[in-house]
């Protein structure tokens, strides 16, 4: 299998034992496709799943409607059909400040993809574990989808894999160009093998974004707000810190979850924004040394 997952994990591998599992995945996890569409409704199509990571601290309504743009887009611009659409909340390992527990960023996405929407779920399988990076996470898409339930099926009964796509903001994929912060050979995975849809995002350059990725540039698909709107998490954290009203920017069921269990009261942990990827790679890596973690 063409993973990045199975490839480190084989190369651990000795001759005598079994191949350990190409993902480590959380206890009790099942991997959820109760809203994938099994059949493709055109055959010439390609399809494809639209995998969003984020810390989702809280999810917002901006969240839910990149999927609602990434929607449009496709259909107008391209021979994809969506056939499923995730939220993949990041680790607690991650480390972000504001980075609320992944019990209740979970139970948080889940509210708002299960009561405000007929198509999107909650992929809870790198929110239970240690930090995986995002192109192994969309390997496990591909693993789970493709290698598990079999992809999906034409009308005659034809398969076809899918492809996992990353959905992001272009905040995101800015710092795809930033040293640093993600692996060259991650990079050539998630947009050479994947692509990308990137929704823009008030204050990042798109353009700019994308010319330190243009070998990829066939891959990474643009999609332009026509309605501008900047809610970010940060913004609502900061509102309900000060006791502000945030009904109308979270789904109702999400502000409500906030409200019962009294969330996002005071600040959280400190850790600078873009080195929460660093922080949790170098985290690993030492409890990998104390022979705590696997690769
Ligand atoms: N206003 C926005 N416009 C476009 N993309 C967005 C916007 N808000 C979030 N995103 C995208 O949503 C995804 C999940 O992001 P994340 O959960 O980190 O949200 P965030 O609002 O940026 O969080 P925080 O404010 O805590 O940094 C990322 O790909 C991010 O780029
Ligand atoms: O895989 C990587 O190397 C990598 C580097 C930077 C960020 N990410 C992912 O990007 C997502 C959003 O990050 P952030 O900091 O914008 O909230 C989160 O799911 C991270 O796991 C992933």
């Amino acid at each position: 299998m063409d993973s990045l997952a199975a490839s480190s994990s084989s190369a651990a591998s000795s001759s005598s034992s079994p191949p350990p599992p190409p993902f480590t995945d959380p206890p009790n996890y099942a991997f959820p496709h109760h809203r994938l569409r099994r059949t493709l409704r055109n055959p010439d199509k390609q399809p494809i799943v639209l995998v969003a990571c984020g810390s989702f601290s809280p999810v917002t309504f901006l969240h839910l409607r990149m999927f609602e743009m990434a929607v449009d887009y496709v259909r107008q611009n391209t021979d994809f059909e969506i056939v499923g659409g995730y939220l993949s909340p990041v680790s607690d390992q991650y480390k972000k400040p504001g980075l609320l527990s992944a019990h209740h960023r979970v139970n948080m996405c889940t509210l708002a993809a299960e009561q405000t929407s007929t198509w999107l779920m909650v992929d809870p399988w790198e929110a239970f574990q240690s930090y995986q990076r995002t192109a192994v996470v969309l390997d496990h898409f591909d693993h789970e989808i493709n290698t598990c339930l079999g992809g999906v099926a034409t009308a005659d009964g034809v398969r076809k894999p899918v492809r996992p796509m990353l959905l992001a903001g272009s905040d995101l994929i800015a710092t795809m160009g930033e040293p640093g912060v993600w692996s060259e050979p991650d990079l050539e995975h998630i947009l050479g093998r994947y692509g990308v849809l990137t929704v823009e995002r008030a204050g990042a350059d798109m353009d700019q974004a994308i010319d330190s990725l243009a070998r990829w540039r066939h891959n990474i698909h643009l999609i332009h707000q026509l309605i501008q709107n900047d809610v970010s998490s940060t913004k609502v954290r900061l509102f309900l810190r000060r006791g502000l009203s945030v009904r109308y920017l979270l789904p109702a069921p999400v502000v409500d979850y906030i409200e019962e269990n009294g969330l996002y009261k005071d600040d959280g942990p400190t850790t600078s924004a873009s080195s929460g990827a660093v922080t949790a790679e170098r985290e690993k890596a030492a409890e990998r040394e104390k022979g705590k973690v696997a690769p």
